[in-house]
């Protein structure tokens, strides 16, 4: 098939980010956003539309966990979707029109290669601390968001390991620091994860209902219904700590508190069939049934912010 139908190795994705930004110098921007614990470049692509400047912005991020391949396949696809559908598609049009849309198609490199290389089950990244016998932190609880409370954990060797300190992961630091930079206009976050097929919010740290909580659930129920009426697969929705599990130190925990109100996990395909070793043939529907939910979220933002 297409290289937007199977998964690839870091190195591929570098040059694939280089080919697709040399292609559409006019929708396309690469941004070195800082670098992994062993020094890989971190790539955001920032895709815009060929009109007006947008005072809006949205954010995606693949790869926080490497083990979930179908996640950078996921953003690798989106890119090429949004630029081949620009003009053609209303809502896409609408979308790059509206607003920046940064992409983050790797952000646990190290992990990522990890999984090529060594394990493919490795979830966390590749940090070393003095005195930890155990490598890697769990990205997912490292941010400064209700910071290693319960569904965390302080011992290096576990998989959610929050890191000897918040953001003490170059690969979270780099995040933070530029949605910090980037909080007045970004309105959207996604953090794209497998698997289980839900649409989370916030939040995951605590039991507590987010203020906008009934406007995030009813948007996530209308996101659901249209994956459920055009595509059949059924996404479950709904905050994080009742919907997945209670667990602090999240990406979208944390964008939530800095102030992007719309602030979503989505975790892609299956429900445990394949689980983390989705096969490439099912790519295509994937990115397919959940472009449909981020259209959904994406126009309501627009419509309401
Ligand atoms: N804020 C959050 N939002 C979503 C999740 C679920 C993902 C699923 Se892989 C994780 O465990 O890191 C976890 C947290 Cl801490
Ligand atoms: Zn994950
Ligand atoms: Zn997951
Ligand atoms: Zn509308």
């Amino acid at each position: 098939g297409s290289f937007y139908e199977q998964y690839h190795p870091l190195e591929e994705i570098y040059s694939w980010i280089n080919k697709i930004s040399h292609e559409h110098p006019d929708m396309l921007e690469i941004i070195l956003i800082g670098s992994s614990f062993e020094k890989r470049p971190l790539y955001v692509l920032k895709l815009t539309g060929r009109r007006n400047s947008p005072r809006r912005a949205m954010w995606i991020d693949c790869g926080i966990h490497s083990r979930e391949w179908i996640s950078p396949a996921f953003c690798i696809w989106f890119v090429q979707n949004a630029i081949d559908s620009y003009n053609k598609n209303p809502e896409i049009t609408q979308m790059l029109d509206n607003m920046e849309i940064y992409v983050l198609p790797v952000m646990n490199a190290d992990g990522y290669v990890y999984t090529w290389t060594t394990r493919r089950m490795w979830r966390k990244n590749r940090s070393r601390y003095e005195g930890n016998n155990c490598v890697g932190t769990d990205l997912n609880r490292n941010f400064d968001a209700g910071w290693c409370t319960k569904g965390a954990s302080h011992d290096p060797c576990d998989n959610t390991y929050c890191g000897p300190y918040p953001e003490s992961e170059p690969e979270v630091s780099a995040v933070a620091k530029f949605l910090r930079e980037k909080k007045d206009s970004m309105k959207l976050y996604f953090t794209i994860h497998s698997y289980g097929q839900m649409l989370l919010f916030p939040y995951s740290y605590s039991y507590n209902q987010a203020p906008n909580h009934d406007e995030l659930q009813n948007l996530a129920n209308e996101a659901t219904q249209k994956i459920r009426r055009y595509y059949r697969t059924r996404y479950s929705s709904g905050p994080g700590a009742t919907t997945i599990y209670l667990a602090p130190g999240g990406s979208d925990d944390w964008a939530y508190d800095l102030g992007i109100k719309y602030s979503f996990t989505i975790e892609l395909r299956d429900t445990g069939r394949y689980g983390f070793l989705l096969p490439p043939q099912l790519i295509q529907p994937t990115c397919l049934e959940v472009l449909t939910a981020i259209k959904t979220i994406t126009h309501h933002v627009i419509e309401n912010t």
